[in-house]
């Protein structure tokens, strides 16, 4: 692919005004400032992603961050970054399990209990590095590792994570038949965890409403527009895929889970390839395991309340914010039922005629 240095930047115009009109103010951005001056230097590769990224559509009213639009869906630069090198250099060992998760769906609990699950038989109750790491330090994240060129792979522990949409996923997944599982949350549910997320990253003192104001991201997330969104096609692609394909692609969702904790964690330990054998099941392994990765267990652990995931996100990231609330239906709490029943209409109509719906929960 040709890579110009001075290739141009189009963006989706009408959204310009529309964040100014709002009164977003543009604060500085992480990797801008990082790599200012360093114009002459010899393109690294991330250097030559960011070139390529340059040419696609992007929008500048999410939030703090630029999104760039690729294959169809919006990411934060450094995802992007990420994404484009997983598909180029990803080499996925045939065992290899992907946890495959919209940001804010639940991917910290998924990597916990998968992890708790694969591991079982290695460690001691006493002794699984859950109890002293961060889940997403367990569990290395696909586009963060490959946006910098480095593999965190445990080889004795088969499990990667991802946000990458079904259709963008690196083709080396397909091609070595690894098993993909997809945890998909209430989509309004998925926005207010987004939102105190980005606003949490936002300065102490400034006016947070100025940048993320909830009426505006309510509004361009139900126009599809949020870091890998559209929301409703990054579900449908796994959906679809595990219609297709169940023994290659198991469809989980949140409230689900957190309904019946037990049953979906041994339908997910079946679909891994480590069944729960009922010497386990009547030793209590399984719930050991629920409750070792439950909400509460997991933020009391001094490895979750302190220390800092992902140096290389666009924020940096203490891991007591990956644990807020962990429940069903908190959105009611910010938004009114009328924004609810929108969402939940627009979502219903961008999934029907699949099969899936979040309104049976
Ligand atoms: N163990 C466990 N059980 C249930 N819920 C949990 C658990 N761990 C984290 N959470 C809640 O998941 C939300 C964060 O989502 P992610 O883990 O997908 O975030 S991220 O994409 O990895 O940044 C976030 O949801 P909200 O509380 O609604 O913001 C977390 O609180």
């Amino acid at each position: 692919m040709l890579i110009s240095r001075r290739s141009p930047t189009p963006r989706v115009s009408k959204i310009l005004p529309l964040r100014q009109a709002r009164g977003y103010n543009a604060l500085p951005l992480v990797h801008e400032a990082r790599e200012g001056g360093e114009k002459d230097a010899p393109l690294t590769q991330q250097d030559k992603y960011k070139e390529i990224m340059s040419s696609f559509p992007r929008r500048d009213d999410w939030v703090v961050q630029p999104l760039y639009q690729y294959q169809g869906f919006w990411y934060f630069q450094v995802y992007l970054v990420g994404l484009l090198a997983a598909q180029e250099n990803f080499r996925p060992q045939p065992y290899d399990i992907v946890l495959c998760t919209y940001p804010k769906s639940g991917t910290t609990w998924l990597k916990a209990l998968a992890y708790a699950i694969v591991t079982r038989s290695r460690f001691s109750d006493f002794e699984n590095p859950l109890l002293t790491k961060a889940p997403h330090d367990c569990v290395p994240f696909l586009e963060i590792d490959a946006a910098r060129n480095v593999c965190n792979r445990d080889q004795e522990i088969p499990l990667v994570a991802t946000h990458i949409p079904y259709n963008s996923l690196p083709t080396s997944i397909s091609e070595s038949g690894c098993k993909l599982v997809y945890l998909c949350r209430d989509p309004k549910d998925v926005l207010m965890s987004m939102w105190h997320f980005l606003r949490g990253k936002l300065p102490e003192g400034i006016d947070k409403d100025a940048y993320i104001n909830l009426n505006h991201s309510f509004e361009i997330f139900c126009e599809g527009i949020s870091g890998n969104g559209p929301y409703w096609d990054h579900v449908l692609g796994y959906w679809k895929a595990s219609v297709k394909s169940p023994e290659e692609v198991l469809f989980l969702v949140y409230e689900d889970l957190k309904k019946d904790t037990v049953f979906n964690v041994k339908k997910l330990a079946e679909f891994m390839g480590y069944p729960f054998t009922p010497e386990e099941e009547r030793r209590g392994v399984v719930q050991h395991i629920v409750d070792l990765c439950s909400f509460d267990s997991l933020r009391n652990l001094k490895a979750n309340k302190s220390g800092v995931y992902s140096p290389d996100s666009p924020f940096t990231v203490q891991n007591t914010e990956f644990f807020r609330k962990g429940i069903t239906g908190d959105w009611k709490n910010y938004f009114n039922e009328e924004m609810g029943a929108h969402l939940d209409q627009i979502i219903e109509e961008k999934l029907s005629g699949s099969g899936f719906s979040f309104l049976s929960r």
